[in-house]
């Protein structure tokens, strides 16, 4: 393969209802799409899954832009790539930056796919073809409003239900939660809100009955979470603590957590998240893909590495209109009962729809 032209598109995108989470609320995406086009007219897309503010991670989307502008492209454009697995080596001089890296890295596995006529699925292993989904909940100021939140997509059929929390909304909440939902598949997510020393709340949580607990202690952390895992039941899932296989490893090692939520742009791309995946594998922790409030690029690329075997927990890939009135993909992602099918098309298995992405295009820069 050899890249003859790379596109840039930052978008912004009005989701249809906002999302609190412990660090803030988001309702206006902006993020980046990047598209690969080779010398045989194939086109590739990879999402930047990046946020406007370094809420969730130390990118956002103007670092990102700058990140792939000076430094990603020049090393990919016109260069003969034999497998998109090398890339992961050539951007390894630079540090981190890994929703940016992912974002390339992601375009030129579609368009690798492409080129060999099979799925994105199937170029990365995927041994599933179809795939259990839940859904992620924001924070709400009324628990009324979450229960009816969790109500309805429990009756639309997604597999679990994940529920936002922060210090000061967190036991009592589940409490109501379990009240009223008694054998709901449950977890929690705390993006990094508490420290050891809220060590007794985190401990009332094992009553609850929770498939896991999510990123409790600060982000990075993993001897925190150690410490903590010994102290609590319920499995402490890692998500903003792990963006390599190296990290991977030694949580495994310290013992800081049973699960880990894979992101594939927080470990870098499909090739790292490829690694992970066989290192859990033997080591036997299962994972789930995170989500991003991605569009349907990033959403096709979570379905793909999803298909993988030892993605043995319902992930966050709910449907596209859980999201935006109208994605940038065609057909949209629907999930049906909780169930997502694994496209069989070549690459990513959704077309783009070019036209919707330039009504929400802010800024262009074509790449020769
Ligand atoms: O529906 C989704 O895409 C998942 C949303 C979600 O839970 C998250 C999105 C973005 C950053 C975080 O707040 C977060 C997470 O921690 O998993
Ligand atoms: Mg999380």
């Amino acid at each position: 393969m050899k890249l003859k032209e790379i596109n840039l598109y930052k978008v912004s995108m009005r989701m249809k209802n906002p999302f609190t989470t412990s660090f803030g609320t988001e309702q206006n995406r902006k993020f980046i799409l990047v598209e690969v086009k080779d010398d045989q007219e194939l086109t590739g897309w990879g999402e930047c899954v990046t946020t406007e503010r370094p809420l969730y991670i130390e990118e956002f989307t103007d670092s990102s832009w700058v990140m792939l502008e000076k430094f990603l492209i020049p090393l990919v454009l016109n260069r003969e790539i034999g497998h998109p697995d090398e890339l992961q080596k050539d951007f390894s001089p630079y540090k981190r930056n890994n929703l940016a890296k992912s974002a390339i890295e992601g375009a030129v596995w579609d368009l690798y796919a492409k080129s060999k006529g099979i799925s994105l699925s199937e170029a990365l292993g995927g041994a599933k073809n179809e795939i259990e989904v839940g859904v992620s909940l924001g924070i709400e100021d009324n628990i009324q409003d979450l229960l009816e939140n969790i109500q309805q997509k429990s009756d639309e059929g997604y597999r679990r239900i994940k529920i936002k929390i922060k210090p000061g909304k967190d036991v009592e909440v589940i409490d109501q939660v379990r009240q009223r939902f008694p054998d709901l598949p449950l977890m929690v997510d705390a993006n990094s809100a508490y420290t050891l020393e809220d060590l007794p709340t985190l401990k009332e949580m094992d009553k609850y009955n929770l498939m896991m607990i999510e990123q409790p202690l600060t982000a990075g952390d993993l001897i925190d979470h150690a410490k903590l895992q010994k102290e609590v039941e319920t499995p402490i899932c890692l998500d903003e603590s792990i963006h390599s296989y190296e990290d991977a490893r030694q949580a495994i090692e310290l013992g800081s957590g049973k699960i880990i939520n894979m992101k594939v742009g927080r470990v870098g791309g499909l090739t790292q998240a490829k690694k992970i995946h066989g290192l859990c594998q033997e080591a036997n922790i299962p994972l789930w893909c995170g989500g991003m409030l991605e569009s349907g690029v990033g959403r096709a690329h979570n379905i793909a590495i999803t298909s993988l075997a030892n993605f043995t927990l319902p992930g966050d890939t709910a449907s596209s209109s859980r999201y935006w009135e109208k994605d940038i993909i065609e057909p949209e992602v629907v999930v049906d009962n909780g169930l997502l099918q694994v496209p069989t098309k070549p690459g990513i298995g959704f077309e783009v729809n070019l036209d919707e992405v330039l009504k929400h295009t802010i800024e262009h820069k074509t790449f020769h």
